[in-house]
């Protein structure tokens, strides 16, 4: 099972490395705005499935805004660590 570290290393690497076909390159192409407009819907998203759906669907759509969060701290240039000192 992937950890949210795990998958912050994933995609590091993934964005250096720009591997055809990754979803999280053409994110990281498409810019912040792009990437913050779709944070903004997979809110929503966890909203509508917490309130209306399944258990396992709302922790579906939670892990897809986990992802998208990941993609926009890369695009910031924050690491893990610059998030973890506010926790
Ligand atoms: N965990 C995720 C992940 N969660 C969500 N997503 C993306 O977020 C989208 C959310 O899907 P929705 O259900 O909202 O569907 P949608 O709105 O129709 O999606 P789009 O039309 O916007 O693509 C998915 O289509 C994926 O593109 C993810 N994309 C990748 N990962 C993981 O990230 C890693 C790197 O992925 P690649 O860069 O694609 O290799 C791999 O381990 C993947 O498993």
């Amino acid at each position: 099972m992937k950890s949210f570290e795990d998958l912050y290393a994933e995609l590091s690497q993934k964005a250096v490395t720009r591997p055809e076909g990754s979803g999280t390159v053409a994110e990281l192409d498409a810019g912040v705005h792009a990437i913050g407009k779709k944070i903004v819907e997979e809110a929503a998203e966890v909203w509508m499935a917490a309130e209306h759906e399944s258990d396992e669907r709302a922790a579906e759509e939670i892990s897809q805004l986990l992802y998208h969060l990941q993609v926009l701290m890369l695009a910031k240039g924050l690491t893990l660590q610059d998030v973890y000192t506010h926790l």
